[in-house]
């Protein structure tokens, strides 16, 4: 059991590790494309090393040392077929874009993942692919895994998806490329964009416009020679939470990625007031990326929905830690996606913050948070999702004496080394 002690407060000078959506897609598109790309600040957590080991199960070169990889791509058709089931782990992200890229392809492959991929559900990427000719079968229809794929020859289709996800996008965009025609999808909520960011650095040509994204098939794709891949802001969040909660901190994280369908967090803090600043704003392989400086100010209580949530679903967790402290009561709609992530994250958050002693309920589609609580320390667990182990990390950060959190190596799914940056940001409470 992993524990956090209240603290002091928050200081440093500190650097996330890489984003989790660009390492996967780097990976990816890197595989896809011919020749060597080097990709540095790459996120060695346990999901994109999932995406790592399904593509040299497909018969690509990857050399992977920290955050540096090398990838020897063979071109869109270059993949081979696999000889054994492609191990997903954890990761919504890799089986969902790997369904696209596989229903592409000229060969069958089977993907299955860990219990809690078992219950996510997987037909918002069956049902379009199918659409579009591909031939998936797996549990319940093609709801859950293990899924089997055999690729093939595509058309081009105009989706309309129900939810505003980027996996699903990604997916149906991926496989769009190599479909007959032109394909187009349209989301009620704008998700997500890193897809279509690094398939443009990576020479495809692709129309962004309100509501959705169209692509035509039969594109190529050229490797750039190097991604750099900044900061991940869903792990930059649990810092900047932090110090947002912990009276005089003072927090830099530098080199953040903060592309805006990434940055529902920052708006959040800004308008429950911190105090939050972006410096050295740039642009890298077409992601900006800025520093972020972050000192405490007391908070107050927001209303989120809306367009907002998409842009920061990963974060629900920390801004409902964030909500025990501000004052008066935020509520968070609109959210129902959250019950089909690692866990149902509506119900895992209430149930953990209920631990300390915070006044939170469910409600249908998010939560209703009271505000400012006295926390008391807890033994709380992460139920094998990374986001609530760390959310609740946070939340000992301000809870009065120890908090104790079980299953916590889930952190490594995302954030290597969270616990030990935590411990290095923050001075005892000497209260
Ligand atoms: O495309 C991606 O990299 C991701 C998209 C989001 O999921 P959805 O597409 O299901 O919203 C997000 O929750 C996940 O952590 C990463
Ligand atoms: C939901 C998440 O990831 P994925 O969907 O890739 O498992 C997450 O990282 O919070």
């Amino acid at each position: 059991m992993q524990t956090v002690k209240r603290a002091g407060r928050i200081h440093g000078d500190v650097r996330v590790p890489g984003d989790k959506s660009i390492s996967h897609r780097a990976v990816m598109f890197s595989a896809l494309a011919k020749g060597t790309t080097r990709i540095d600040g790459f996120l060695a957590g346990a999901d994109c090393l999932s995406t790592i080991s399904c593509f040299r199960r497909l018969g690509i070169d990857i050399e992977q040392n920290g955050e540096n990889v090398t990838v020897q791509g063979k071109g869109w058709f270059g993949l081979t077929e696999p000889q054994d089931i492609l191990d997903i782990g954890n990761s919504g992200t890799t089986i969902r874009l790997m369904m696209g890229i596989l229903s592409t392809q000229p060969f069958h492959s089977v993907l299955i993942g860990d219990e809690s991929i078992a219950r996510r559900p997987m037909k918002r990427v069956t049902g379009p692919l199918r659409q579009m000719g591909a031939d998936i079968a797996g549990r319940q229809n093609g709801e859950y895994t293990p899924l089997s794929i055999r690729g093939g020859k595509l058309n081009g289709v105009e989706y309309h998806s129900p939810v505003s996800s980027a996996q699903v996008k990604s997916a149906v965009l991926l496989a769009g490329l190599q479909a007959e025609g032109e394909t187009v999808v349209y989301e009620p909520e704008c998700s997500r964009d890193h897809t279509e960011r690094m398939l443009r650095s990576f020479g495809v040509d692709m129309e962004s416009f309100d509501g959705g994204v169209r692509v035509r098939g039969g594109q190529q794709l050229i490797s750039p020679g190097d991604v750099h891949v900044p900061g991940d802001i869903s792990s930059a969040a649990f810092l900047l939470a932090a110090a947002a909660i912990v009276p005089d901190s003072h927090l830099m994280i530098r080199n953040v990625g903060v592309n805006p369908t990434r940055t529902g967090i920052i708006d959040v803090l800004k308008q429950m007031g911190a105090n939050l600043t972006l410096h050295n704003e740039r642009e890298v392989n077409g992601e900006p990326v800025a520093d972020i400086e972050i000192k405490y100010a007391p908070l107050t209580a927001v209303e989120i929905g809306g367009s907002l949530i998409p842009r920061l679903i990963d974060e629900v967790p920390v801004i409902a830690v964030l909500a025990t402290q501000a004052e008066g009561t935020t509520i968070i709609r609109d959210a129902a996606e959250l019950k089909v992530k690692e866990t149902n994250r509506i119900d895992t958050v209430v149930a953990e913050l209920r631990k300390f002693g915070a006044g939170i309920e469910p409600t249908e589609d998010g939560m209703r948070i009271q505000g400012r609580t006295t926390l008391s320390g807890a033994v709380c667990d992460s139920h094998g999702d990374h986001r609530i182990g760390m959310a609740m990390a946070i939340a000992g950060l301000v809870a009065e004496g120890t908090t104790g959190i079980t299953q916590t190596e889930a952190v490594n799914v995302s954030f290597p080394g969270f616990f030990e940056l935590i411990q290095t940001v923050q001075l005892p409470d000497e209260k």
